[in-house]
């Protein structure tokens, strides 16, 4: 039997304002355990899909289900089911490391055990460890970013929507952060994830979705996407290059 998917957008309409929508018509799945990336240029609309999904703008047309419910259906399970990491770190200046990771846990509901678990193991993969105690305000920005990305996976929900995560990352940040959210889909967590950096996202994604001016212009495996664009067998970023080029 098909699994039911953990995320489940179908002909969604939507944006800043009704007159001009930024997305047309979007329809996509993610199941559990999978990991799919939204790729497209800048302004095609990844951001404003992720805030569709958060449920901070309301569709125009269509629907979004996560978990099979919709946001109006059961506003605070919906949202318990989703983490977020944005593209840029927003944090509050004057409250440290583990504060901020406190905060999250108790807005969630994860024990008291598994906080301790999952903080430890995070401080640890990101090397944070040293600075758990320092106001997020001297941090660097990458290390800002880090602590969005633990926050989110200290939550442990089923669905994970992570905007742009890798910039401002190290190399080692960057490794720890693929692998984690490789431990995150074996565990049966689903991830949306949007990144420029095709050639990072290429090998970890099970699907792809390219967005193009607010619309779908091409989804599957790397095999479907580059098959698609005419370029079977060759890296994501020729076919992406395939796909939008002479669209605009
Ligand atoms: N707050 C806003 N008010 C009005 N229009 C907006 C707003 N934010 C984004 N837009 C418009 O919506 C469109 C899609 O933007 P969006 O931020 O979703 O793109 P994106 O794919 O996430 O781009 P990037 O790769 O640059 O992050 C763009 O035309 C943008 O100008």
């Amino acid at each position: 039997m098909e699994q039911q998917p953990v995320l489940q957008i179908n002909g969604l309409t939507g944006g800043y304002s009704a007159k001009r929508p930024v997305l047309h018509q979007i329809s996509l799945d993610v199941k559990p355990g999978e990991m799919v990336g939204l790729i497209g240029l800048n302004g095609a609309g990844k951001s404003t899909t992720m805030k569709h999904i958060l449920g901070l703008m309301t569709p125009q047309a269509g629907e979004i289900r996560v978990q099979g419910h919709k946001q109006e259906e059961n506003p605070e399970q919906y949202q318990g089911a989703i983490a977020f990491v944005p593209e840029s770190p927003e944090l509050y200046p004057e409250m440290t490391v583990m504060e901020h990771m406190e905060f999250t846990a108790r807005a969630y509901g994860v024990s008291e055990a598994d906080f301790r678990t999952r903080s430890n193991q995070m401080l640890d993969l990101f090397r944070m460890r040293d600075k758990s105690g320092s106001m997020s305000m001297h941090l660097s920005k990458g290390m800002r970013q880090k602590v969005m990305i633990m926050c989110a996976f200290l939550a442990g929900p089923p669905l994970y929507v992570i905007d742009e995560p890798f910039l401002g990352l190290d190399p080692l940040g960057i490794r720890s952060l693929l692998d984690f959210m490789l431990e995150m889909k074996r565990s049966g967590s689903s991830i949306l994830l949007s990144s420029h950096i095709l050639s990072t996202i290429e090998n970890y994604c099970d699907r792809f979705i390219v967005l193009h001016q607010g619309t779908i212009i091409a989804q599957g495996t790397l095999n479907e996407v580059t098959a698609q664009a005419g370029k079977p067998g060759m890296p994501l970023e020729d076919a992406f290059y395939e796909l939008v080029q002479g669209r605009e």
